[in-house]
């Protein structure tokens, strides 16, 4: 087992997880298939709509749509759309793409830092809790951080810790285990101490990262000098927030933090701690799922309406240095995308 510079004091897990939980260890061991080398993003897949990607097996939801779709991605940059029927599909591909850059990370670094947003995000990483990938992923590897986490104790329900756990880490449903937790050792998950003020908590959690970073866990970009996360799975607000990164706000021009905190999110509860924008823009990978007809309105703003201005929302702020960038998406959410009048 790899053992973690910075380890949660028992004192910060919250009381279900330390009285129910049997540490990873004691799990019995699964056997692990071994899994042959993938390409990345060989899912299925019906659109592909940003330049600089790979083209081979996708069709595009109507030549119309993804002329002008492309377009746009290519004035803004390093990005690909995949556009698929159903959130079920998403979820599908997500835990495929997921799990090969698990494999491929686990074998290049012995690590695979991943990056979780709260919302849901973590419905649509279900699948990698199911066969094939609870058996062939290695957990071991894998060290979970929180893009962005609510100022509340873990066991409250706006926790996107709790959220994450009771949805995703609690969720390893192994036919000899009917409910276990995700093998990742508890020390590598990093979630933020809510013993703190949201100042406080912020400056903690940019403080152990750092120290992650001394240790190797993190990477650093050679770009930035920031932290270079391995994957980043962002969600998006139907305002086109993504992390707690609200349009507008003066936190979206934070350029020396990597971790802040806000008091006045407009969406409650009012306190949070987020990633900035140099460190999500940092990353090697970026996967921004977004499903369903409410955040139609946003992927129009960011991908169709061809128009840049100040007036950005917080996702068209999402550009990476030298990573890749990817958006999940059902045919909802880009609804307005296929809409003629707004091409
Ligand atoms: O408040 C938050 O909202 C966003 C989006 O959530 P969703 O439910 O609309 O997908 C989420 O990505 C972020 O982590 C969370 O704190």
């Amino acid at each position: 087992m790899r053992s973690s510079a910075v380890s949660p004091s028992p004192a910060v897990l919250p009381s279900h997880r330390r009285q129910r939980l049997p540490p990873a260890r004691s799990l019995p061991a699964i056997p692990r298939p071994l899994v042959p080398a993938k390409s990345l993003l060989a899912a299925k897949k019906i659109s592909l709509l940003a330049p600089n990607s790979l083209r081979s097996g996708r069709r595009p939801i109507s030549a119309m749509a993804s002329e002008a779709i492309s377009t746009t991605a290519a004035a803004k940059g390093k990005q690909e759309l995949l556009v698929f029927d159903s959130e079920e599909e998403v979820a599908v591909s997500l835990a495929k793409y997921t799990a090969e850059l698990s494999e491929k990370f686990a074998q290049e670094r012995r690590a695979f830092t991943v990056v979780l947003s709260g919302g849901s995000l973590i419905k649509s990483l279900r699948k990698l809790v199911e066969p094939p990938y609870l058996e062939s992923v290695d957990w071991t590897k894998w060290h979970v951080f929180w893009v962005d986490e609510r100022v509340v104790p873990k066991d409250h329900a706006d926790s996107n810790y709790k959220l994450a756990y009771d949805g995703f880490l609690s969720k390893f449903n192994y036919w000899f285990i009917p409910s276990a937790e995700v093998p990742i050792p508890p020390g590598q998950v990093y979630a933020i101490n809510d013993s703190l003020s949201a100042e406080g908590a912020a400056d903690d959690y940019e403080t152990r990262l750092k120290q992650l970073v001394k240790t190797g866990v993190v990477a650093v970009s050679s770009t930035t000098g920031f932290p270079k996360f391995d994957l980043m799975l962002l969600g998006m607000g139907p305002d086109g927030h993504v992390a707690s990164l609200f349009p507008g706000h003066p936190l979206l021009n934070e350029n020396q933090r990597w971790v802040t905190f806000i008091k006045d999110s407009p969406k409650p509860p009012p306190e949070r701690i987020t990633f900035t924008f140099p460190v999500i823009n940092s990353s090697a990978y970026v996967a921004l799922v977004v499903t369903g007809t409410g955040k139609a309105g946003a992927v129009h703003k960011a991908l169709g309406s061809g128009q840049s201005s100040s007036d950005m929302l917080p996702v068209e702020m999402v550009s990476l240095k030298d990573g890749k960038f990817t958006w999940f998406t059902d045919k909802a959410a880009v609804s307005l995308l296929q809409d003629r009048a707004s091409l």
